[in-house]
């Protein structure tokens, strides 16, 4: 860089050489620290290159640990080497079994299914008779799948992808399912006649350490600042305040609005401070994403918590009943669901004369949350 040597930056400076490597949706060029997970994906994927039904898999571990790159990675290999089909859904958007399969549809004949809505039952075998026509394989990644269960979705979706070869004779279809909700149990929470037919190679993603953190954030560092931007003392700051919570996100948020404080400061080096005072709005990414995937009535709930921290669910009803007028079963299942998200806590508490009964409380702090619902 060059400039003043008072260490300001004039005008027509920046401390990024690439911004873009600090936004969610990149794709890194280097993939460290997750060789054995790759290798047993890789190993659960071969059959397809063959052109065989590949094993099913089951893909585990805490947010932010590297399950949806590791996936986009190999699947954009496949598309590079072979001839294997692969689609990537996100079960945050698309949470029902017919949305996942109208998902698979565009992927495979590449424009939507029509809107009219045609049934289930047509979708799919448009998209059976798709793969044996053109005798091809297709692996479907049900990304945060979690997100099925809470919608009560999970076992009829699985259940018509896993019989497909048996249903429609000759489809070939693989799933690998990922799942962040560690408080969910995959396999016990599907229904028996799943289970029956579901017995997944099991792939694990642990959080990175420290020292895995701060190397892959220093790699994604070099990419994204210019020389001198970071130097070692605050990348550790970085990777051990990452490490404090395990999401790899939150380091690569920490690291963009670090350098956009140093900007704002007219800086050419990113200090200690910059990385404080970027922690106090990266810490939240997690529920920033969490609080993007919800429905309308999802957030209603949790703006009416604002108000309402701490008071039993029958009583958070009143309130919730007079914003949504939806009914006692909806609302227990959206406790459920946020409480599962780690949105909300719902403790069953005794109460005096009233028998057992729950009390809800926002996991965060409240402000964080209405700034991030606005
Ligand atoms: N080993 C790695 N090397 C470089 N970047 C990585 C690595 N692991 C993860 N990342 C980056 O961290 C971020 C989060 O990773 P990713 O989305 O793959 O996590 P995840 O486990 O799928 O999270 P979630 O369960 O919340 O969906 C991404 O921006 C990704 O680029």
């Amino acid at each position: 860089m060059t400039g003043d040597p008072d260490g300001m930056l004039s005008w027509d400076e920046s401390v990024f050489r690439d911004e873009h490597v600090f936004e969610i949706d990149y794709v890194p060029e280097t993939f460290n620290h997750r060789e054995s997970q790759v290798e047993s994906l890789k190993y659960a994927l071969r059959p397809a290159a063959r052109g065989s039904r590949p094993l099913n898999t089951m893909v585990r571990g805490p947010p932010g640990t590297g399950k949806t790159t590791a996936i986009q990675k190999l699947f954009g290999e496949l598309a590079a080497q072979t001839d294997v089909q692969t689609a990537h859904v996100n079960c945050q958007v698309d949470s029902t079994r017919y949305a996942v399969f109208s998902r698979l549809f565009e992927r495979l004949f590449e424009y939507e299914p029509p809107s009219s809505g045609i049934s289930f039952k047509k979708l799919f075998g448009q998209i059976t008779d798709r793969l044996i026509d053109e005798d091809e394989v297709l692996v479907v990644a049900l990304d945060d799948v979690n997100y099925l269960f809470y919608e009560n979705e999970a076992s009829d979706t699985l259940y018509s992808m896993l019989r497909a070869h048996e249903t429609h004779s000759g489809a070939k279809i693989g799933v690998i399912v990922v799942s962040s909700d560690l408080g969910l149990d995959v396999i016990d929470e599907l229904d028996a006649r799943v289970q029956s037919v579901f017995r997944p190679e099991e792939v694990y993603f642990p959080v990175y350490d420290v020292t895995e953190i701060a190397d892959i954030l220093g790699e994604r560092a070099a990419r994204g600042f210019h020389d001198g931007v970071l130097d070692r003392p605050e990348l550790e700051q970085v990777a051990e305040l990452t490490a404090e919570n395990g999401d790899l996100r939150v380091g690569i948020d920490l690291l963009r609005r670090a350098g956009l404080n140093a900007e704002m400061r007219a800086s050419k080096t990113i200090a200690a401070e910059d990385v404080d005072s970027a922690y106090e709005k990266s810490k939240f990414v997690h529920l920033s994403r969490s609080l993007r995937g919800l429905s309308a009535s999802e957030r209603a709930l949790v703006e009416v918590l604002v108000d309402h921290e701490g008071e039993r669910a029958g009583d958070v009803y009143e309130a919730f009943e007079a914003e949504t007028d939806l009914g006692y079963t909806r609302y227990s299942e959206i406790i459920n669901k946020l409480d599962q998200l780690g949105i909300i806590d719902a403790e069953y508490a005794d109460v005096e004369g009233r028998g057992r009964s729950r009390t809800l409380t926002l996991a965060y702090d409240a402000e964080a949350v209405l700034d991030r619902l606005e």
